[in-house]
């Protein structure tokens, strides 16, 4: 399974956020998005998830165009930004919302998944808006994972999480990549990039670094 971006741009006001983006990821991979601030990393992430509308060029996953707000052509988790969540209710019950919007909720895997980012069953059932941002993280990182996604898209998500938890996140999806997901990973944390990416994907002003000039240990 592949998505591929061929010739992607996207304007704003006729303002180029990103242009002349052309990638093929393949699953079984782990790809660190990397670039300075304002490049285009959660844009172009949001235009693979559907979120935002191309100005030219065309995203697949699968064989099949991603469409602006129409359900993804494969099963895809993400975290574009902060993960939303309803405040008011508890952090397992949201993930139930979600997951039943898709139609599915594997209880057991939701709390192996809680257990290894270390998410109590307490915090479970504490309302989000008592959540720390590593907490709130750490309900993002499973409810992009929980539903056996095969993409998973996931905007700067060591933000606010603590060494450890860094490190059950990388375990996770190191044993994800070995089931053969696609992840990408925009990130600052160069050390999680680098402890966890087999390509690079660097953006600059919009544009991504020819791959030729990519490191490429896969
Ligand atoms: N709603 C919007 N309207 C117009 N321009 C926007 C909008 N959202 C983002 N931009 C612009 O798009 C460009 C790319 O932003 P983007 O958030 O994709 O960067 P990024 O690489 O994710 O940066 P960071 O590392 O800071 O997260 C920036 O110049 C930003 O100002």
């Amino acid at each position: 399974m592949e998505i591929k971006v061929l010739a992607a741009a996207k304007k704003i006001h006729g303002k180029t956020i990103f242009k002349n983006v052309t990638l093929t990821l393949h699953s079984g991979t782990i790809y660190g998005l990397t670039g300075p601030n304002g490049a285009g990393k959660t844009m172009l992430l949001r235009a693979m998830t559907g979120l935002i509308r191309l100005s030219a060029g065309s995203i697949s996953m699968g064989g099949h165009f991603v469409h602006l707000n129409k359900k993804l052509p494969v099963s895809t988790g993400a975290i574009i930004e902060t993960p939303e969540f309803l405040d008011n209710i508890s952090g397992i019950a949201n993930l139930k919302t979600l997951a039943s919007i898709n139609g599915w909720a594997d209880l057991s895997l939701i709390s192996e998944l809680a257990q290894m980012l270390g998410l109590q069953s307490s915090d479970l059932t504490e309302k989000v808006s008592h959540y720390s941002l590593g907490m709130r993280q750490k309900l993002g990182i499973i409810q992009a994972v929980m539903e056996n996604q095969q993409i998973i898209l996931l905007d700067e998500p060591t933000n606010g999480l603590d060494k450890d938890a860094i490190s059950a996140f990388q375990h996770l999806m190191l044993q994800l990549r070995a089931d053969d997901r696609l992840i990408v990973i925009a990130s600052h944390d160069d050390r999680t990039v680098a402890a966890l990416s087999t390509d690079i994907i660097e953006m600059h002003d919009g544009e991504v670094q020819p791959a030729s000039e990519r490191r490429n240990a896969s």
